[in-house]
């Protein structure tokens, strides 16, 4: 399987609008992929917090889900879209990623469960998710994940015990963590023995510089693909989904679990 991780920088000094097709046309570029994934909150940037309202829309319907859906169709891949700021029927607002099928359908929908920023930002603004989700796309079962997410281990065990062979985790994550993304997303591919599809943001938004640094592990937790900075760039990577369940075999921790 081929995924493209598309690095997207969000320049402010562009539209929402101008945002989604500048993002649609680095979709529809990776025709020659399986899986092509985008960033956290492309559309607004995840610490532009004053543009959330205002960006909000609704998951299945919005704009961008309908850009995102004609892209998918166009390039004929498999899409997880990033996140949007999911405006719900309640009048709430979520970190919401979509993913679409080849065909433009929208397959799955996954509410950020830990939303960051303590009692500022996202975790003031948005509404938590609490469901754990997983999609059969490109030939796996992915598990989705956002961003923050990264550093609540329970939740990508959840989603292994649900079948995930790939862990896919869009960011919006700053540089002066960096060390901890990489960390982190190499962690999680070793105790859950996945893949990790790690898809940060480029440049710098709302003042806050992004580490970039998009990466794909493998089930030995062995870097397979990684972009060295947050400069915009597409990373692809061809997967062997059988690696999965040959390191789970060869090397069976996940069979000791106790708890
Ligand atoms: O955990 C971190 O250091 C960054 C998390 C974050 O930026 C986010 O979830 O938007």
């Amino acid at each position: 399987m081929r995924t493209s991780l598309i690095q997207f920088g969000v320049d402010q000094d562009d539209s929402v609008n101008t945002r989604r097709t500048k993002a649609a046309s680095l979709v529809r570029a990776q025709r020659d992929a399986d899986l092509v994934v985008l960033p956290e909150l492309w559309t607004v940037g995840a610490f532009a917090f004053r543009d959330f309202e205002a960006a909000a829309e609704p998951a299945a319907e919005g704009p961008t889900a309908e850009a995102m859906s004609a892209a998918a169709r166009d390039a004929g891949v498999w899409l997880h879209a990033g996140s949007v700021v999911e405006r719900a029927a309640d009048g709430a607002l979520y970190n919401t990623s979509l993913v679409f099928g080849p065909d433009g359908d929208l397959v799955a929908t996954y509410r950020k469960i830990h939303r960051f920023g303590f009692d500022r930002g996202e975790a003031t603004l948005m509404a938590a998710g609490t469901t754990p989700v997983t999609v059969q796309a490109a030939g796996a079962t992915l598990g989705l994940a956002t961003c923050y997410d990264l550093r609540f281990p329970e939740l990508f065990r959840a989603l292994t015990d649900a079948g995930a062979a790939l862990l896919v985790v869009p960011a919006g994550w700053p540089a002066a963590r960096a060390g901890h993304w990489t960390l982190l997303a190499r962690a999680r591919a070793v105790e859950n023995q996945c893949y990790v599809l790690a898809c940060g943001t480029a440049g710098t938004h709302a003042d806050v510089p992004q580490a970039g640094r998009s990466a794909v592990y493998d089930p030995w937790g062995d870097p397979v693909g990684e972009l060295p900075d947050a400069t915009e760039q597409v990373l692809t990577v061809d997967l062997d989904l059988d690696r999965v369940a040959a390191v789970r075999e060869e090397f069976p921790a996940l069979k000791d679990r106790v708890l």
